[in-house]
């Protein structure tokens, strides 16, 4: 007889409080590594699923991966949405389920949205670590939201630019954002003006046109653009696109997903994980673009963390 425990519960305070980027970052690597081997006692893991939520505007995205021989069973559910300027509604919305893989049965329920603003963060920031010029002083953040504030977060843990850049559709945004920063963001009045001359660019914005120009893009920068994960979505031109050399994390995620790699024609050069795992050069050098769509995979190793350190600290006197 299956005698199974009940589901536990863990929300978002308690997922903000054992997660944390200096565990997660080598968890992902590993995670991006063994995802780019396609061997499927390691990762077994299917492009998203995503059903359109016409009416209002977004999509429910179902993201299954099951890692054999870490005994890891996990899907997320994740809701998101193309919001009108000024709609206080969010943009995404997760869950994570993690399943005993031998029985079937729900171990943990878990909070996806801090999991989905870290992990992603933390890949942008691999990224970073892997392509970026030696020596980058100049970070642009082209977005205020939720995810523009763990990319602030996890790249100045991470890295020591001089300068911090952001940009916003909206002044009070800009505002808000660098108030929030407490200090050392400096605000911009226009994409251009935070792009031109960066080190490293990230894209988090909803915008389902161009933000990032390649003209405006100096030779030799890394972008990471985490917007636009949907095949007739944009964040950055073809000027950027083909002249940059593209990196994802998924392939197969790319060429269904990312309307700047299918409706650009630019060619997928490597995934992260290969230069990971030395099978494809980091071409530092060159002005590079990691196209981020999100893997399963990444959220399967970020809840199984939060559940090995939430159980410990519950079982703990
Ligand atoms: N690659 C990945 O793994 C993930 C990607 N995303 C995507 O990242 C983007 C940001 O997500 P969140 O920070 O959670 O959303 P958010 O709603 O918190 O922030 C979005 C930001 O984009 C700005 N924005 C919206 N429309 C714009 C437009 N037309 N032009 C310029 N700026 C615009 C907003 O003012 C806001 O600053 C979304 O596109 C989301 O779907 C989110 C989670 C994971
Ligand atoms: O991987 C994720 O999680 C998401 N990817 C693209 C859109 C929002 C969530």
């Amino acid at each position: 007889i299956d005698m199974a425990e009940p589901p536990v519960i863990i929300w978002e305070q308690e997922v903000e409080s054992v997660l944390r980027y200096r565990d997660l970052v080598p968890r992902l690597e590993d995670a991006l590594g063994k995802f780019s081997r396609r061997d499927s006692a390691e990762v077994l893991q299917p492009v998203r699923t995503a059903v359109p939520l016409q009416k209002h505007s977004g999509f429910m995205g179902l993201m299954p991966t099951y890692m054999e021989n870490d005994g890891v069973l996990s899907t997320k559910f994740v809701c998101f949405y193309k919001r009108e300027k000024g709609s206080t509604l969010p943009a995404v919305r997760a869950t994570v389920v993690l399943l005993d893989p031998e029985c079937g049965n729900i171990k943990a329920v878990m909070d996806g949205e801090v999991i989905t603003a870290m992990r992603t963060a933390a890949v942008s920031a691999i990224s970073a670590k892997l392509l970026m010029a030696p020596g980058a002083e100049v970070l642009a953040i082209l977005g205020t939201g939720t995810q523009a504030l763990s990319h602030l977060n996890v790249f100045t843990e991470m890295f020591s630019f001089k300068e911090v850049r952001v940009w916003s559709r909206t002044k009070e945004k800009v505002e808000r954002f660098v108030r929030s920063a407490g200090g050392g963001v400096r605000g911009c009045g226009s994409a251009e003006e935070a792009a031109r001359g960066a080190d490293v660019i990230v894209t988090v914005t909803g915008s389902t046109e161009p933000v990032l120009y390649g003209q405006w893009v100096k030779a030799g920068a890394h972008v990471a653009a985490v917007g636009a994960c949907r095949p007739d979505w944009r964040e950055l031109d073809d000027v950027l696109m083909k002249s940059a050399v593209v990196y994802a994390d998924s392939r197969e995620g790319a060429l269904s997903e990312s309307g700047d790699v299918i409706l650009s024609g630019a060619e997928v050069f490597a995934e992260l994980g290969d230069v990971i795992n030395g099978t494809k050069p980091a071409e530092r050098e060159k002005t590079t673009v990691f196209k981020s769509l999100g893997m399963g995979v990444e959220d399967a190793v970020s809840a199984q963390l939060v559940f090995d350190q939430w159980t410990s600290k519950e079982t703990k006197p």
